[in-house]
């Protein structure tokens, strides 16, 4: 049984490189809710007022993926749940929640954390991490085109990305739940690109070649 998760700031890659992974490990995957999340518009509309909801109810669709994916054989994930604490971090760092709302988030988190801790498999088996500038995260969030993550409609968007990479360096530097490998997002244009997509996917094989995993 081999778990892969991936990260990476807002239009990095994740869920296209996730069904590369998948299709070529025959393996399952699993998407972080998205376009059936009911709350994600309304926080982008007003931070402030959902920015805690926003993070129940990510944390709660991420631990039903999380069960269902560490309990079964082959996955990957198009995001991890250690990236939820950053994100919450950053948008109470930015005034977005109140400290009674941080301290039951933090709790919330930590429980749930001792859940997955009780499970056979605590671990995913690799951390995928792609990594992209600014430039090139607000080119694919254009070319993506969801219209709330927009930064001409919403100009404040600009400080909440940069800000959003500012916390990813030292979250994937300190990241140590398992072997990581990071993937430069700015060089390889593995969606359009089919060379590009062959030496992504050579990357991420000969590393689990090296931890005995394939
Ligand atoms: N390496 C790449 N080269 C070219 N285009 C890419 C690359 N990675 C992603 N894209 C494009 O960028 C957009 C965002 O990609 P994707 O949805 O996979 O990102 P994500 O990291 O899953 O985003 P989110 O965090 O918002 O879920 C898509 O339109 C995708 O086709
Ligand atoms: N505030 C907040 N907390 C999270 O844990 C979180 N996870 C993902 N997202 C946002 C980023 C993309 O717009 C969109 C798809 O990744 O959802 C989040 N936003």
């Amino acid at each position: 049984m081999t778990v892969l998760v991936l990260s990476g700031a807002i239009g990095a890659g994740k869920s296209s490189l996730t069904g590369m992974i998948a299709k070529e490990l025959g393996t399952k995957a699993f998407y972080e809710s998205v376009d059936d999340n009911p709350v994600l518009p309304l926080f982008y509309a007003d931070p402030s007022k959902y920015a805690f909801l926003l993070q129940i109810y990510f944390l709660n669709t991420r631990f039903h993926s999380i069960k269902a994916a560490l309990a079964d054989d082959n996955n990957v994930l198009d995001r991890s749940i250690y990236e939820d604490a950053l994100f919450f971090q950053m948008n109470a760092d930015m005034g977005r929640a109140n400290q009674t709302e941080v301290a039951i988030y933090k709790d919330l988190l930590a429980n749930m954390m001792q859940e997955i801790k009780g499970m056979p498999k605590k671990n995913p088996d690799l951390l995928v991490h792609i990594d992209v500038s600014y430039d090139t995260m607000i080119k694919r969030i254009t070319k993506r085109g969801r219209s709330y993550e927009q930064i001409k409609t919403d100009p404040t968007l600009v400080e909440y990305y940069k800000n959003l990479l500012k916390y990813y360096g030292p979250w994937y530097d300190h990241y140590n739940y398992s072997p990581k490998i990071r993937i430069d997002g700015d060089k390889y244009d593995f969606v359009e690109n089919p060379a590009d997509r062959k030496i992504v996917i050579d990357q991420i094989e000969d590393k689990l070649h090296e931890m005995g995993k394939l």
